[in-house]
């Protein structure tokens, strides 16, 4: 999959993304990245990529034709690729978007600075905006970071075992089961015994009981968007005895 940031800081995307699986990805070609540097399509001395906003206030506005002109060469290179700008006025992003990101064959990310772009950027080029949150950043690099984590996660390969990914409990739309590793007892703290057991379907068991009763305790919002299975219900039911016990 091909990611192309459009971004005045292109080194702090491209360093970023040296590092961990999706470091790994790019190294081995399974995933592209180019950074477009709007600075490059100027056309004055200064290249001069923001400006004053027209009806007064604070800040400035980054200027719509060098974004327009770097969109231009992004989509020329990555044919068919989804135009998301990120931005706190977006579509709060959830693990659904993620996946279905993933499917993409390519995606051009705009990461805005200063008080964000000039609306009719947004109009003639973006196809979708989206947020990482409701909260403000300097930039939209990190949220294209993120995004772009998020996304190649879900790609077969970059993982070393597909399957985490999958049993992701997010992807699951449920929290994730609590993880432990060397030592057994910690702190005269020990690692419950069913981990112990070798018994795997007692695990796997275990574990989607832990999923649900900690999304039950933490978000319920997320279990009120997810019907239960039986089995799930049951296995809640037994959480929550134990819980009030
Ligand atoms: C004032 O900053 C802006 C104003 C408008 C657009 C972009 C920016 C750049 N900052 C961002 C970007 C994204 C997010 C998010 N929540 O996804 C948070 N901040």
């Amino acid at each position: 999959m091909r990611f192309d940031v459009l971004t005045i800081f292109p080194d702090m995307v491209r360093s970023a993304l040296r590092e961990g699986v999706v470091g790994r990805a790019v190294q081995q070609g399974r995933i592209e990245l180019h950074c477009w540097n709007p600075r490059d399509f100027t056309q004055d001395r200064h290249r001069t990529v923001d400006d004053r906003p027209f009806g007064g206030g604070p800040g400035m506005v980054m200027k719509a034709e060098p974004l327009m002109a770097a969109v231009a060469a992004a989509r020329q290179a990555s044919p068919g690729a989804r135009v998301i700008y990120l931005s706190p006025q977006g579509r709060v992003l959830d693990q659904a978007a993620v996946a279905d990101m993933a499917q993409a064959p390519g995606l051009i990310l705009i990461a805005g600075r200063y008080e964000g772009v000039d609306e009719r950027f947004i109009n003639a080029c973006v196809d979708e905006e989206w947020s990482i949150g409701d909260y403000v950043l300097s930039g939209g690099e990190l949220p294209a970071l993120v995004l772009i984590d998020a996304v190649s996660r879900l790609l077969p390969g970059t993982l070393g075992h597909d399957e985490s990914a999958a049993q992701d409990s997010f992807s699951a739309g449920l929290l994730d089961y609590p993880h432990y590793t060397r030592p057994e007892e910690l702190q005269r703290q020990r690692v419950p015994a069913v981990l112990m057991s070798g018994d795997h379907a007692r695990i796997a068991r275990w574990r989607k009981k832990e999923a649900l009763g900690r999304t039950w305790e933490r978000r319920p919002d997320l279990l009120a968007r997810r019907d239960l299975t039986p089995e799930e219900a049951t296995l809640l039911a037994e959480y929550r005895q134990e819980w009030e016990a």
